[in-house]
């Protein structure tokens, strides 16, 4: 075998139930051709050749040693191989490639071999570690990972212009027991998968990779060989696909996909210029497995029956069908050629579609066995010609109906979101129009409330003027209630000067110092006034602290030694307070030194009771301080 030829192989699969029984297609091993009758003229027949055919009797084991098993020996000289299986739906793909559990199949025996070959080399020097991921409407999906995790993966070039999948995973083995049990889970989840994403295994490719790993003694040289393991996806005629736009972008991904690895295939084998690698993603993907030092095989299966089976989409393979019988995996020698017998006429539409795709013409003129020209020439060439335009004219009205439905979707979903965009601004605009209506009812409440603190400011004023005129004192002698009234007030107003948007602090020392006329003991006030003053002179800004709940209560508390404020309260704490000292005095027990001067710890506790000259209890007012 030459570099960079793909060879291809075929393979018919027997008559399964629901399938008439005819001869359709003839297969003749010995001179590697297949002989297919003209769907709509059934006297004639076309004949295709291939490198090897394998007719209804071929067996696993019979296809393995002869196409795969040569493979082995080349991964472990560090070449990469690759075998796709290739044909419509239900032509036999999974059952060559993955088989079951009495006729284990390509990937099952190609891990065996690997492992029966490990064991008759160096042990320590070789590893094998398995990747398997499933390309979906040109999208790549891990399926070594659950389904649920199972997101797109990035597809992306290295800098050596080699495309590789990111973050697939990549699992050693080291038994087939172990390769089984990673085997059977992607294969189970592929099916779960499948139906919870509406698209059928038989939909998609499945890529298995086996990577070996080896360290040469001899020549010193650490060599990694890969074998690709590909189930195609059905190459179904687009006629099927019906009216789903869904299923037809589907179909268009899987067509341009098998059509663009049929011209790489076509390419590589006449030697073309051109090889079209980067025209789909499996392609991409799999470009250093086609062409250069790569060993390709592509087994193009074939179904004896044009009607297709009435199959479940969704049906993968279950995974108790998984568990390989390792008795049947054993080698085994080859059985001698065997001998074909098909019967019964049938349609064999699905056969010829399968082999136009490779470029094959009527005849086996473009034979894919490096040129060679085929013995024979089908007279019907011109019939088969128009079939193929039959389908690629299906094939561009699909793709043309595909993107004017995409574009027609698009152009919907542009409405859509322009719809939501202008519901959105007219939202906003609305909560814009709120919020207006609700500052403007806050600014004439704020407005209306300092027109009537100034209204009760002037009155106050007035009251005290009159006041003031009769009694320098006159301001001490206001009831409690009006003096905390009127510093409140002026603290107030002060305030609003400080936090306005041109603050004045100015007017806010005078009004500040208005309201220490009210409330003279208030240290807070005083402080206040201090910094604000401070403020002023260095010509710093000042910070008005806000005013707390604790604050707000002392505002509302008594102001003190106003004459007349919190009587009542006083009044009784002194004569509780003189009750106590005379039954302490009668006991003897009186320390009146102790209530005079207490000690500097409890000074600051007991501060608020004094004793005054008179033997007289009073509160002090230092304790009352109204914050500002
Ligand atoms: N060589 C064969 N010998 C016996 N049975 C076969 C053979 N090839 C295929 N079959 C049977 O034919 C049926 C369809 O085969 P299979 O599922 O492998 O087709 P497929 O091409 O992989 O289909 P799909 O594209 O849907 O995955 C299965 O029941 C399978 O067991």
């Amino acid at each position: 075998m030459t570099a960079r030829e793909v060879k291809v192989v075929a393979r018919l699969r027997p008559f399964i139930s629901s399938e008439c029984n005819d001869d359709s297609v003839e297969v003749f091993p010995r001179d590697g051709t297949i002989s297919v009758v003209n769907p709509r003229s059934p006297s004639e027949r076309f004949k295709f050749t291939f490198a090897s055919c394998y007719d209804q009797t071929s067996t696993q084991e019979e296809i393995f040693l002869n196409e795969v098993q040569p493979l082995i020996d080349h991964v472990f000289e560090g070449l990469v191989c690759t075998v796709f299986a290739y044909g419509v739906t239900s032509s036999g793909k999974t059952h060559t490639i993955q088989g079951n559990a009495d006729q284990p199949g390509i990937i099952p025996r190609v891990v065996n071999a690997l492992l029966e070959t490990k064991k008759s080399m160096d042990q320590g020097t070789i590893s094998f570690s398995l990747s398997y991921m499933e390309i979906y409407r040109e999208e790549a999906y891990d399926l070594l990972v659950p389904r649920e995790t199972a997101f797109k993966l990035p597809i992306r070039e290295d800098p050596s212009g080699k495309i590789i999948v990111a973050n697939l995973t990549e699992k050693e083995i080291s038994s087939f027991q172990e390769f089984e049990k990673l085997f059977s889970i992607a294969c189970k989840g592929r099916s779960t998968g499948a139906t919870n994403l509406n698209h059928a295994s038989s939909r998609s490719h499945a890529i298995l990779c086996l990577t070996v790993s080896r360290f040469d003694p001899q020549t010193q040289k650490a060599l990694v060989g890969k074998i690709n393991l590909v189930d195609l996806a059905g190459s179904e005629n687009n006629k099927l696909t019906g009216n789903d736009p869904f299923r037809m972008a589907e179909s268009a991904a899987i067509n341009k996909s098998l059509t663009v690895l049929g011209q790489v295939v076509h390419a590589l084998n006449t030697t073309a210029s051109r090889i079209p690698y980067r025209d789909s993603k499996l392609t991409r993907l799999l470009q250093d497995a086609l062409g250069g030092s790569a060993i390709g095989l592509l087994i193009c299966n074939l179904a004896p029956d044009t009607r297709p089976l009435p199959k479940v989409h969704f049906s993968a393979h279950a995974p108790s069908a998984l568990r390989f019988k390792p008795a049947v995996l054993a080698f085994r020698p080859l059985p001698g050629p065997s001998r074909i017998s098909l019967g019964g006429p049938s349609n064999p539409a699905p056969a010829i579609a399968s082999l136009n795709a490779f470029g094959f013409n009527g005849g086996g003129r473009h034979s894919l066995r490096g040129g060679e020209e085929a013995s024979e020439l089908d007279a019907k060439v011109q019939v088969q010609q128009s079939v193929t335009d039959l389908d690629e004219k299906i094939s561009r009205a699909v793709q043309q109906e595909v993107e004017r439905r995409l574009a027609e979707r698009e152009a919907q979903e542009r409405v859509r979101l322009q719809e939501l965009e202008q519901r959105e601004l007219e939202r906003a605009a609305e909560r814009r129009r709120q919020e207006e209506e609700q500052r403007a009812i806050l600014m004439r409440k704020h407005d209306e409330l300092n027109r009537l603190l100034q209204k009760t400011l002037r009155k106050a004023e007035k009251e005290n003027q009159k006041l003031s005129d009769g009694d320098e004192d006159a301001r001490t002698t206001l009831s409690p209630k009006r003096a905390k009234k009127l510093a409140t007030a002026y603290l107030s107003l002060g305030r609003e000067c400080l936090q306005s948007n041109e603050p004045d602090y100015n007017a806010a020392l005078r009004l500040w110092q208005q309201a220490e006329t009210y409330i003279p003991e208030n240290k807070t006030l005083k402080k206040r006034i201090t910094e604000l003053e401070i403020a002023i002179r260095e010509g710093v800004p000042y910070k008005i602290s806000k005013r707390s709940k604790r604050s707000e209560r002392l505002v509302e508390s008594p102001v003190p030694n106003s004459p007349s404020g919190s009587r009542d309260h006083k009044e009784s704490r002194r004569l509780r307070l003189a009750a106590r000292l005379s039954k302490a005095k009668e006991r003897g027990e009186l320390d009146l030194s102790l209530i005079r001067t207490p000690s500097p710890k409890k000074q600051s506790k007991e501060r608020d009771v004094n004793v005054d000259s008179g033997g007289e209890m009073v509160l002090s007012s230092e304790s009352n301080l109204m914050e500002i």
